[in-house]
């Protein structure tokens, strides 16, 4: 697919289906990480424009176009989304490219991805309409009680950069399946993809206040969202901190959250590997795909120490060879992380490990041949300890650490030494010791020989200090529903006969 020139639209936020201006009337750059430069400007919402939001919101629930239809009503509107974003894929890949530095033919998958869930949470709205009423079978004659599931309400969906238009849609897609209005704040460093979005929503004609989107800061837009009495439940994606202060204010109103936080995943490796050049491709693909800014990227490459001169040997000529460059260049395999906080941020990443005594096996730096953009260089770093913050912290950047294992046990204590539990890898041919693994891993997510591959299917989400919750299948339809249990007393002419009846007049 040829990648196309592309003017930046300027938008507006998106509020009660139109465009509208902040109140504040404030802008925010865009800044393309593969070049330092301001392409444009993004609406910065503040909490005047959030209540706003959450009043158009209400009305769209208390409105028939929106409060009022099936399942299969909705499904027809996740389609339409469905369609657009299809036929817009090549602007909205290169829109994600510029905005995000993710090489332009994986900014394309993601958008295939966004399609594909837009679709399923579409056949899931439909399947919903022959679940919405379920009986529950009581040991009593007299009672009969039946279980609706209904939208929860109004929703506050606030998603991070590095899957810009993927993890806006993995949460808007079930929200608006199950029903609910939604009020979706993306991340300010890469919100361009999200406001094509509302674009796409005003032409399918989704009705206004099913789906608002408000750019800005998270402290000026984010947490008035969260505050707000009027938001019934908050499902995040970002940063352990943030994810804090989210729980935080969303326990003073008792207020249900998801979260989706960061990890420090393990990939470990034995030396019965099927083959050496597969499994070093699949320890590449873990950690630095997306840049090396996945959540659940296994940066911790927990290897056998009879196989680890081979191994990390090979690993090295394979790093070598990624291509780093413009993400908008063909065959681009590793662009610039997202900003200069976060460059910033991994290369003191970096230069700690240096300082607590680690090894640097390649990469640490810069890449030489590119002079501007926030660019690092793949990098492997050996000799690791576990008291390390290399090892233990998140660095949300192309840095895998190493660290060898003799026995089983060894390997699994490696493994699960991280205060997150997020993602787990293992490599081995033999299956048993594999389902061992399984068993033993603290996380929520597992891959048998292979790490990162996504599905909208399967459940998503993590345990420890990656958060809660659980994201994509049909279990993210679970966070938006409520569950109501109605309860008829059939036989209404017969007296309850608990107190003591007084006597007749
Ligand atoms: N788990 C993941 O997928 C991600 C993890 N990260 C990690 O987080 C670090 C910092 O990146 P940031 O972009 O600053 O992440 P962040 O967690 O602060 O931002 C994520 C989202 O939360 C919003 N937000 C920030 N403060 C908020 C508040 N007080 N109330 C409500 N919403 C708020 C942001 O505007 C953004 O939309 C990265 O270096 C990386 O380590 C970043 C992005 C994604
Ligand atoms: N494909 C992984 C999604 C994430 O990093 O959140
Ligand atoms: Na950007």
């Amino acid at each position: 697919m040829a990648i196309p020139n592309i003017r930046i639209p300027c938008r507006q936020l998106f509020i009660d289906g139109e465009w509208r201006e902040p109140l504040k009337k404030n802008r925010l750059p865009i800044i393309n990480p593969a070049n330092e430069e301001i392409i444009g400007y993004i609406p910065a919402a503040t909490e005047e424009d959030v209540d706003i939001a959450v009043k158009a919101a209400r009305s769209a629930l208390r409105r028939d176009d929106w409060g009022s239809t099936t399942g299969a009503q909705r499904a027809k509107y996740l389609r339409a989304i469905a369609a657009k974003v299809l036929e817009k894929k090549p602007e909205l890949a290169t829109l994600e490219t510029i905005d995000n530095g993710k090489p332009w033919f994986e900014a394309a998958s993601d958008i295939d991805d966004v399609v594909a869930c837009f679709e399923y949470y579409a056949d899931l709205a439909e399947a919903l309409d022959s679940k919405k009423k379920t009986e529950v079978k009581l040991h009593l004659d007299s009672f009969k009680t039946h279980v609706l599931r209904e939208p929860l309400g109004v929703v506050g969906l606030i998603t991070p950069w590095n899957y810009p238009l993927l993890m806006t849609t993995w949460k808007v897609a079930p929200a608006l399946a199950a029903g609910c209005a939604a009020i979706l704040k993306p991340s300010e460093l890469a919100s361009i993809t999200s406001l094509e979005l509302g674009e796409i929503c005003r032409e399918v004609g989704l009705p206004p206040g099913a789906l608002s989107i408000l750019t800005g800061l998270g402290h000026e837009a984010g947490s008035p969202l969260v505050s707000h009495p009027d938001v019934d439940k908050i499902a995040f994606t970002g940063s352990g901190p943030t994810g804090v202060k989210i729980m935080t204010a969303a326990a003073q109103l008792v207020k249900p959250v998801t979260l989706e936080l960061g990890g420090k995943s393990p990939i470990v490796v034995f030396d019965d590997i099927h083959d050496l050049d597969i499994a070093v491709e699949w320890t590449l693909f873990g950690c630095f795909w997306t840049n090396g800014q996945i959540c659940s990227a296994t940066s911790r490459l927990i290897i056998q120490e009879t196989i680890a001169p081979q191994f990390l040997a090979r690993l090295l000529e394979w790093t070598k060879n990624i291509k780093i460059s413009d993400p908008l260049e063909e065959d681009c395999k590793l662009g610039p992380v997202i900003s200069r906080g976060q460059y910033e941020k991994v290369l003191k990443f970096i230069s700690t490990a240096k300082d607590e005594g680690a090894a640097i096996l390649y990469g640490g730096d810069r890449p030489e041949h590119l002079k501007k953009g926030y660019y690092i260089q793949p990098t492997i770093i050996t000799d690791v300890d576990t008291s390390m913050e290399i090892w233990k912290e998140e660095v949300f950047g192309p840095v895998l650490c190493v660290k060898t294992f003799k026995t089983e046990e060894e390997a699994i204590e490696l493994a699960n030494d991280t205060k997150y539990g997020l993602g787990a890898a293992i490599l081995s041919k033999d299956l048993e010791r594999c389902e061992r693994f399984t068993k033993a891993f603290q996380s929520g997510i597992v891959w048998i020989n292979c790490s990162q591959p996504c599905f909208w299917q399967p459940p998503w989400g993590g345990k420890k200090r990656s958060g809660f919750g659980r994201e994509l299948g049909e279990w993210s339809l679970e966070n938006y529903l409520n569950i109501k249990q109605v309860t008829q007393y059939v036989t209404p002419d017969e007296p309850w006969a608990f107190y003591k009846s007084p006597s007749k007049l």
